[in-house]
């Protein structure tokens, strides 16, 4: 590919803005005009003068607070190109192509030009022509998909360089021209091979066609990824709420957006991804956050917690809720003024039977049961020869006789009591799981010490997904417009359902690789997740193009799969760069020392160094590292150039990644986790952490295939 970059040291080669012949000088004024009018942007919504058009506070207050939005989506930011990109097409298209909002497309005039520069966001100039177009317009898309077998009306895509700010090269393909052959980006590969410090950054100036299409799939339907380690899986989710925001603004600014990940420290690296394409609405939790009714304060047996994760559950609590409804065994009786009214037990009965039978949520019955029996009064009144309206139905639903029948028949139930009983009470918990729950299970899921009160309770993470599936029975879960759900091989059954419930009338993004499911519970297939989520016919992608690990890295790491995750496609690497890869065998006494000295060395290099062990083995390793007066940092604090290297739990790892790993003794990593498949997938995952080198130093015996 013609790749256009001065030779600095040569002045004859640099852009000169004078000359209209040079092109590099013309994009460069391009850049400048842009950025002058992306100030100019700026500067009417700050100069906007709320008191002419706001009648009232509150009004004022949204305005000036939606004003304030715009003001910050508007800034230009030094160290992000304004725009990455050209397309040149053969016929103008269309103006709906050109932005997706009907302001900014009257705005673009649309339709006219038929060269647009790519970028984070819209830019126009004074008269409304675009000069930046935001990526996830129609009219970009080409930029992402077009190919020389496929054009797309395309005549010319241009690629920039920057280097410090600074425009500094670009890159050609004529994809209408027969006579030009396709070839890869030298742009692109840099890009790609970029070193990693601080926190995720975004990918937009390099999806790849495989990404965008899952990207800018619609919002009706739910996608799941599988992908190999470094696939991209968690930049194209993030993509995607970007582009959604984008495409369904409105739809999404009502109903939310929520992007779920396994950890704390996941979820800061990252977090200023959205931020940066302009996103600051979308919410980011664990599934732990999401299902927080009660403090968590004990850890259940790898037993327990798998059984109470099982699907099976749900319909044990469902049992447990409905056993509080009974049957009517006394008439109401309401007194008003001189007269008796009286419901008996049978009609009652049938009022119950017909709540029960239409299938809505506990607390929702409960809450009509009282205007149905003042129903029934009423029709006995009109026999009565009485006249009454909706008020005195109304005064008759909130008469205590009526209240006091419905406490008895159908009683407000909290779900953490519930769940606490059913753990507690084992006479209670074998009435409900009868026929679901063998002896065994339900002695390894009740609780060795009954609780006394949801207070003192010693809550495990496993119990407040079943809160939260009880409180669903009892009142429906708000739902959003779209979620993401990142690492999702990792979820129990009843954790799926906990997340599904939070789109049961949107759409989801579900993102894993079942290679890397380190929970007892892990799911073993896509299928299953996704008929626990409620999206049982979701398409099922996959990604196999790696950008994070090296090829003789990945290559060595997928000699795992056979025994962790058999029937995945191994993953390639589009890295060109051979990568740095070692194994070193030290004697296991001076194994802390020959790891210390590794991470010495990696810290000669350029980027963020990532020391990952067994959890069991941080406490020495930090030591030691302080000793030898090398400064680290945690998972999720972020890495900078003057603190590089960070000390990883393997627990921790999934999802990070940094330039050069040093992975201390497999054998422990393995032995970390309650069984050998566990352990190997734990494994796994600490190999793939490395984008340009991996030192692995072991003194105990390797697993049998890595030998
Ligand atoms: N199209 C792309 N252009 C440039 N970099 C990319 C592209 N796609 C992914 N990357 C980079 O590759 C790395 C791995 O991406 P990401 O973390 O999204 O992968 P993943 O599939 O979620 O990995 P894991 O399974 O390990 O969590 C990141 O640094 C990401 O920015």
């Amino acid at each position: 590919m013609p790749s256009h970059a001065p030779d600095p040291t040569d002045p004859s080669d640099l852009a000169d803005p004078s000359d209209p012949s040079d092109p590099l000088a013309r994009e460069r004024s391009h850049l400048a005009a842009s950025r002058a009018a992306l100030r100019a942007m700026r500067a009417d919504v700050e100069a906007l003068d709320l008191r002419d058009v706001t009648a009232n506070w509150v009004n004022s207050e949204a305005l000036q607070h939606q004003v304030e939005e715009r003001i910050k989506a508007l800034a230009d930011l030094a160290d992000t190109a304004l725009f990455f990109g050209r397309l040149n097409y053969l016929h103008a298209p269309g103006a709906e192509a050109v932005e997706g909002t009907e302001e900014e497309r009257l705005a673009a005039g649309g339709g006219s030009s038929d060269t647009f520069y790519i970028g984070r966001r819209h830019v126009h100039d004074a008269d409304g022509d675009p000069m930046v177009i935001d990526w996830r317009a129609p009219v970009s898309q080409p930029f992402y998909q077009a190919s020389k077998k496929a054009p797309m009306d395309i005549a010319l895509r241009r690629r920039f360089g920057y280097t410090g700010g600074e425009l500094t090269a670009y890159e050609d393909e004529h994809l209408s021209d027969p006579a030009e052959a396709e070839h890869s980006s030298s742009l692109l590969q840099a890009e790609i091979e970029r070193p990693r410090v601080g926190p995720m950054r975004d990918i937009v100036a390099t999806i790849q066609p495989e990404q965008d299409e899952i990207v800018r799939a619609g919002i009706g339907g739910t996608v799941c990824v599988q992908g190999a380690p470094g696939t991209g899986k968690t930049a194209v989710g993030l993509h995607r709420v970007a582009y959604l925001l984008y495409a369904h603004r409105e739809r999404l600014a009502r109903s939310g957006t929520l992007v779920i990940g396994p950890n704390r420290s996941f979820l800061h690296y990252i977090e200023q991804v959205l931020p940066a394409l302009g996103e600051l609405q979308v919410a980011q939790a664990t599934v732990d956050d999401l299902v927080a009714h009660v403090e968590v304060r004990g850890t259940d047996t790898a037993e327990a917690a798998r059984l109470k994760g099982d699907a099976r559950m749900a319909e044990v609590l469902r049992r447990a809720l409905r056993s509080h409804v009974t049957t009517p065994a006394e008439p109401c009786v309401v007194v008003r003024g001189s007269r008796r009214w009286r419901v008996p037990a049978y009609e009652l009965e049938e009022i119950v039977e017909e709540l029960l039978a239409r299938n809505i949520r506990y607390g929702a019955a409960r809450d009509a049961l009282p205007q149905r029996i003042a129903h029934a009064v009423l029709v006995r009144m009109e026999q009565g020869g009485e006249a009454p309206d909706d008020r005195v139905q109304d005064a008759v639903a909130r008469n205590t006789a009526v209240k006091a029948t419905v406490k008895a028949i159908w009683p407000a139930v909290h779900p953490a009591k519930l769940v606490l009983r059913l753990l507690s009470d084992a006479d209670f918990l074998a009435e409900h799981a009868d026929g679901i729950l063998d002896a065994d299970e339900q002695k390894a899921v009740l609780w060795a010490k009954p609780a006394r009160g949801v207070k003192s309770a010693k809550w495990c993470a496993a119990d407040t997904v079943l809160i939260d599936e009880a409180a669903d029975l009892i009142e429906r879960t708000h739902s959003l417009g779209h979620v993401v759900l990142d690492e999702a091989q990792d979820l129990s059954p009843m954790q799926y359902r906990a997340v599904g419930r939070r789109c049961t009338t949107g759409s989801a993004t579900i993102l894993g690789d079942l290679a890397q499911g380190t929970t007892p519970w892990a799911t073993a297939s896509w299928q299953e997740a996704l008929t626990h989520l409620g999206k049982a016919g979701a398409a099922v992608e996959e990604l196999t193009q790696g950008f994070r690990v090296p090829r003789e890295v990945i290559a060595y790491a997928s000699r795992l799969l056979p025994d962790i995750a058999p029937g995945l496609t191994e993953a390639t690497s589009i890295r060109e760069a051979a990568g740095d890869f070692a194994v070193r065998q030290v004697d296991p006494a001076g194994l802390d020392d020959a790891v210390v000295a590794a991470c010495r060395e990696a810290l000669t290099h350029e980027g963020s160094i990532g020391l990952v062990a067994a959890d069991a083995r941080i406490p020495v390793l930090a030591e030691r590292l302080a000793a030898a007066g090398l400064t680290y940092l945690a998972p999720g604090e972020e890495t900078s150039a003057e603190a590089r290297l960070t000390l990883v739990p393997a627990t921790l790892a999934k999802g990070l990644e940094y330039d050069y790993v040093v992975l201390d003794e497999p054998a422990a990593v393995v032995d970390g986790e309650p069984d050998e498949r566990t352990g190997l997938r734990r494994l796994y995952v600490a190999l793939t952490r490395a984008v340009s080198g991996l030192t692995v130093v072991h003194g105990a015996g390797l697993p049998e295939r890595l030998r």
